[in-house]
């Protein structure tokens, strides 16, 4: 008797603490299936939402840039010269001061653009600053002007180019200021031949933070010319007065002088020949052509034409 009356309380005291703690695991499962469900949803908008923002520069550039690329349809030819080019320096405007509208050409490379072509013709991957996929950062048009040697680019910077937080890394800036050091001194080079030259010094200084998605401006010249050494000035802002996207750490939106984030003083080495391979491309050289679609003048590789 007495032994069955405990074995009842035994078993009702189990079920009476059993039956809690079963509900609760219960619950905890249950909460955490909904709560990864939830949080796993909430990720995968956010990440595709981001994703679709800086998988590609943005359709509209920013007012300055727009306007680098309007002021850029020309009829006129303009005959790309470097008698000048020996040991002087150049009297190039400032390359903070407004652009002028005449004499640019646009400078394209196929190898920036036929990724097929580039993969057939002894290159082995992406260029650094000029694949039309690139998420780093990425160039989308440069411009060259002969008669004062300046160039001027649109930059984008994509999210490959982050470092901290939505700030991009020093060594993207660094990055773009080395392609634009080479391919200026490039433009300017006596041999005339694409591809034909080293970058050997590119000495940045990196002013102010870039955020990730900004469209920016970079800008140089030529400053001096000493026998085969080109020496280039060159500033990444923001183009002064339309900023997108830039930093804006300080709050500035609207500013009538260009934000600027980093400066170079470059150096170029003419002349050199970096890669060994003999065939069609190491044959090239420059042109300058009116772009039949746009009617700007483009200086361009005679790459081109070897299909
Ligand atoms: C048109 C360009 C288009 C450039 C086109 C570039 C296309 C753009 C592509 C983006 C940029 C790049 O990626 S370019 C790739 C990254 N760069 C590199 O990999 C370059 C690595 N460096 C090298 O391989 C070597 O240094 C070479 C081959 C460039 C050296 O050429 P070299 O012909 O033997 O030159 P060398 O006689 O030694 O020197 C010639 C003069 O330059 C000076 N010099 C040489 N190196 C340096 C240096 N680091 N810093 C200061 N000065 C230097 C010498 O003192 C000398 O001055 P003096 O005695 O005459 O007064």
């Amino acid at each position: 008797m007495t032994t069955t009356s405990n074995r009842n309380i035994s078993t009702s005291t189990v079920r009476s603490s059993f039956l809690p703690f079963l509900a609760g695991i219960a619950f905890g499962i249950a909460s955490s299936i909904l709560y990864t469900r939830v949080i796993c949803s909430r990720n995968q908008k956010s990440s595709s939402s981001s994703s679709s923002l800086w998988l590609q520069p943005p359709s509209t550039l920013p007012r300055f840039a727009q306007e680098i690329l309007s002021n850029h349809h020309h009829t006129n030819t303009e005959k790309i010269s470097n008698d000048d080019s020996n040991g002087e320096s150049t009297n190039a405007s400032s390359p903070n001061t407004a652009l002028s509208s005449e004499n640019w050409t646009e400078v394209r490379l196929r190898e920036w653009e036929d990724l097929n072509w580039r993969d057939a013709n002894g290159w082995q991957g992406r260029d650094l600053c000029h694949n039309p996929q690139g998420l780093g950062v990425r160039i989308l048009h440069y411009y060259y002007k002969a008669s004062s040697k300046e160039m001027v680019g649109v930059v984008w910077f994509g999210p490959h180019a982050e470092s901290h937080r939505g700030l991009c890394h020093g060594g993207a800036m660094t990055s773009l200021m080395d392609d634009f050091c080479g391919h200026l001194a490039f433009l300017h080079s006596t041999s005339g031949q694409p591809w034909s030259g080293a970058t050997v010094q590119v000495n940045v200084s990196l002013k102010k933070p870039v955020k990730v998605g900004s469209i920016l401006r970079i800008i140089g010249r030529i400053d001096k010319h000493e026998g085969r050494k080109i020496y280039v000035h060159a500033t990444l802002d923001d183009g002064g007065g339309d900023n997108n996207g830039g930093s804006s750490i300080d709050g500035e939106e609207q500013n009538k002088d260009p934000l600027v984030y980093a400066t170079l003083e470059g150096l170029s080495i003419d002349g050199v020949k970096m890669s060994q391979h003999e065939d069609p491309v190491s044959k090239r050289t420059w042109e300058v052509e009116v772009c039949e679609h746009s009617g700007r003048l483009q200086r361009r590789d005679s790459g081109w034409k070897l299909l």
